[in-house]
């Protein structure tokens, strides 16, 4: 409400403002640049919180910032999978997919989840556009095995990205849109493949030299004794996260390896975030102490 303020008022508006100002510095160095945003199933948590992410997204692209989203939905394919009468198994962190199986991922990733962020972000103005690996090539897999007490076990249709389209997403940003990524693709065969969505993520933050990679998951960031909460790791090198790999557990192996992918291809900085806290992502973005764990080069 417009009018004259009180003191306590004038205190909040003027806490307000420095809200604001403590963002130009990171406004005036990400502005431009292209964020690849991972946005996990299990941070999907409820309505609020899909609908804070989807308000950042639009926040990012109003400000200059060029965000692309890949989302996940493991939790989602879980549902429905059983909903189907259809078993599903995890092994070394990647689900186990026969060819039914995939046609029920892709049903989930592209034609619910996918959608439902896309709508919630067009609330706003006509910004998202969904795809999947298959538009415009996008994507093209490779099948890759689990790793399973360090030996290849084979999953079925489950892929590595091998090759990205790029112009397929440069050009939706060129043209202001916010491309909303689901992860299946087909292979050189043209048959369709899961991909993970951390390493979908990692990969495409590479083949678009991104500014960062941020990974919206349900965890606070990475801890190096999880669950200890005082192992809570803010910031590590590219050395120090490969050393640290191979004693992770099953979900968090993915996702560093996807921050390890980034940094390794170039992309400054990778950040794990804690996607149940809303606008986690704008937190991490726009201020000084930045939010959940930080992977580097060096
Ligand atoms: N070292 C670790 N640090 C943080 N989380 C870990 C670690 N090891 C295993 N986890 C587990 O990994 C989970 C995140 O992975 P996942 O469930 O696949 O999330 P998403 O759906 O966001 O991809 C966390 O909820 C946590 O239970
Ligand atoms: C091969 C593989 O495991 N694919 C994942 C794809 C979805 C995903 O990665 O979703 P989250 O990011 O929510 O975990 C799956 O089928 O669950």
């Amino acid at each position: 409400m417009r009018g004259r303020m009180n003191g306590r008022d004038l205190g909040i508006a003027l806490g307000k403002a420095n809200t604001l100002i403590e963002a130009l510095p990171w406004l005036e160095r990400f502005s431009g640049s292209t964020l690849v945003v991972k946005y996990g199933g299990n941070a999907m948590i409820d309505n609020e919180l899909k609908r804070a992410f989807a308000a950042d997204m639009v926040f990012l692209r109003h400000v200059g910032i060029k965000p692309v989203v890949v989302h996940g939905g493991g939790p989602q394919i879980s549902a429905m999978l059983k909903r189907l009468g259809i078993a599903s198994e995890f092994k070394g962190g990647l689900r186990v997919t026969t060819p039914e199986t995939a046609d029920v991922v892709r049903m989930v990733l592209v034609g619910q989840v996918g959608r439902e962020l896309v709508g919630l972000m067009n609330e706003h103005g006509p910004h998202a556009v969904g795809m999947s690996g298959e538009d415009a090539g996008l994507f093209t897999a490779v099948r890759r095995p689990a790793i399973v007490d360090g030996a290849p076990v084979d999953i079925g249709q489950v892929g590595d990205v091998e090759h990205v389209n790029v112009s397929a997403v440069a050009d939706l940003i060129a043209a202001g849109r916010i491309p909303v990524v689901s992860t299946v693709a087909p292979d050189a065969d043209g048959v369709l493949h899961n991909l993970n969505a951390d390493t979908a993520a990692g990969a495409l933050a590479v083949a678009l030299q991104a500014r960062k990679l941020v990974v919206l998951t349900d965890v606070e960031g990475l801890y190096r004794n999880y669950p200890d909460p005082e192992s809570l790791i803010a910031q590590l090198t590219a050395d120090e996260l490969a050393e640290l790999l191979p004693s992770l557990e099953a979900g968090m192996v993915p996702k560093m390896e996807a921050c390890l992918r980034a940094v390794k291809g170039g992309v400054p900085a990778a950040h794990v975030v804690d996607g149940r806290v809303p606008h986690s992502l704008l937190l991490e973005v726009f201020t000084s102490e930045g939010f959940g764990t930080m992977v580097v080069a060096q």
